[in-house]
């Protein structure tokens, strides 16, 4: 798990490293990362690096001049001034400087461009001549590295404004919401964190990694049985919309349920056909899945208020959301996209679109139920107001039916006993790492079938 923390969590953690250690060389750390992260990802050749005036610039001008011992280095002062020492040093290096045409003509023979116009202190947006920069590199197809974040964005937000697209970005000491927020986060390209002595900051934003769902993934063990590993009752589904049952049915038989039950009102032959192992009608249960697929329905507040007479937990998921009774929900997990929950909020998709974390804690402590928002990036909030974030997958999974099988992989979480917020966490993250590595247009009811294969991968690499 990541700590996610904004520009002044991280300044703040920088000034008490000065203020333990006086002239230590924050810079110098970050700048040899950065010539490291530089050598690993790109292919032998000459670098450009562009840097700006402040000390983004200068862990930019630092790595110029490592880097200059072992390749041609050509630097663009792209706001004229620059760090001091760090041109001081690039020059000493022997680094070559260009104006923006020598740049946008340097492009031809780059390996790599080094983006280290903006970091922490970047206002949202680049000056034309970078734009024109940035937008050239993309058109060239050049790697770029950003250095802490690609410059135009806002360290503090997801959202998008015209900047670097980077293949690779090297931030310090954790990550910044930039880093893990769609749209702002896809700029990033691959994030590698690197340690320079920073403390992180405990924080109410986390990211979840892939080590934390193979850790709190609920394997069964010798003395398992099916109500120890957990029985799911699923009631999803409709006339209409048949599919929604043998998709949240797969999911939570391959999310490893004990047993599913299956309550819904699509017929039962049509369950079993696909799914023999089912067991139609209520009895004993662990969690309930409820909503997939039910439509506009009459009755839908009378079927989620007698679920809660069951005393189980229960994912609510599309239909169901609408549907809820007075009262809170503790232990259940709500699972809403961005128009269901504006929808529940009463206010608009693009509202939620740009103010993702606030309406999630918003329903998640109005409720007292966990709330997974699903989209591109997948934020599960608690009522205590922490909000972690699962596991980012392709945009493969943003199709119709992805939302039925999640709500089963989640059911069977909770019926294995994960506690609400962290089966929304491993169900949503389970499934964006099966796509990923399963690339390509499958249809949902494929990818479910590809999970066991996944788990089994992910249990494989926890230490014995
Ligand atoms: N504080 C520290 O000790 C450390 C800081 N580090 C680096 O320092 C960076 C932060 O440095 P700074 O606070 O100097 O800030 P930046 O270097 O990110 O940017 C500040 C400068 O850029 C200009 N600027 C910002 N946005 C602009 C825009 N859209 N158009 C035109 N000009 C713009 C500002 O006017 C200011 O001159 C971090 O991102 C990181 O790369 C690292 O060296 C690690 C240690
Ligand atoms: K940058």
């Amino acid at each position: 798990m990541r700590a996610v923390i904004s520009a002044a969590e991280m300044r703040a953690a920088e000034e008490a490293v000065f203020a333990a250690e006086p002239g230590v060389d924050l810079m110098g750390r970050a700048a040899a990362e950065v010539a490291r992260i530089a050598r690993v990802t790109s292919p032998p050749g000459p670098v450009l690096v562009v840097a700006g005036p402040g000390n983004n610039g200068g862990d930019g001008l630092f790595a110029a001049a490592d880097l200059a011992a072992d390749r041609p280095v050509v630097v663009w002062l792209a706001m004229e001034r620059g760090h001091e020492d760090g041109l001081a040093a690039a020059r000493a290096a022997g680094c070559a400087e260009v104006d923006a045409l020598g740049a946008l003509d340097g492009l031809a023979d780059a390996a790599l461009v080094i983006d280290a116009v903006t970091g922490l202190g970047s206002r949202p947006g680049l000056p034309d001549e970078v734009a024109t920069f940035a937008a050239a590199c993309e058109a060239a197809a050049v790697p770029v590295l950003a250095v802490d974040l690609p410059s135009g964005l806002d360290a503090d937000s997801g959202r998008a404004h015209p900047s670097f697209r980077a293949h690779d970005t090297v931030t310090f000491a954790t990550v910044k919401p930039c880093h893990v927020q769609a749209p702002a986060a896809d700029r990033c390209g691959r994030v590698h964190v690197v340690d320079i002595g920073v403390d992180v900051p405990a924080t109410s934003l986390r990211q979840a990694e892939e080590s934390d769902v193979a850790a709190w993934w609920p394997a069964p063990h010798s003395a398992s049985d099916k109500y120890s590993r957990g029985v799911v009752m699923v009631d999803t589904g409709s006339a209409q919309y048949q599919g929604a049952a043998l998709l949240s049915v797969s999911g939570a038989l391959h999310a490893g349920a004990g047993m599913v039950r299956y309550t819904g009102r699509v017929p039962s032959g049509l369950v079993l056909s696909r799914f023999p192992s089912v067991v139609m009608g209520e009895g004993r249960a662990q969690a309930m899945v409820l909503g997939s697929g039910w439509g506009d329905g009459e009755g839908s507040e009378g079927r989620v208020s007698a679920a809660r007479l069951h005393g189980v937990p229960a994912v609510v998921d599309a239909d169901a959301l609408h549907a809820l009774p007075a009262g809170r929900l503790d232990g259940w997990l709500l699972t809403p996209h961005a128009g269901e929950l504006a929808r529940m909020l009463g206010c608009t998709r693009a509202h939620v679109e740009a103010e993702p974390l606030v309406c999630v804690r918003e329903v998640a402590r109005h409720t007292g139920a966990a709330v997974l928002l699903k989209g591109a990036t997948q934020y599960v909030a608690e009522p205590s107001g922490r909000v972690t974030v699962a596991v980012a997958g392709p945009g493969w999974t943003a199709q119709a039916g992805s939302g039925d099988v999640l709500a089963g992989i989640c059911g069977s979480l909770l019926a294995a006993g994960l506690p609400a917020w962290r089966a929304g966490v491993v169900g949503a993250s389970v499934q964006a790492i099966t796509a990923a590595r399963n690339p390509g247009p499958h249809p949902p009811d494929e990818l479910a079938r590809r999970v066991p294969a996944t788990v089994a991968e992910l249990l494989a690499s926890v230490p014995q």
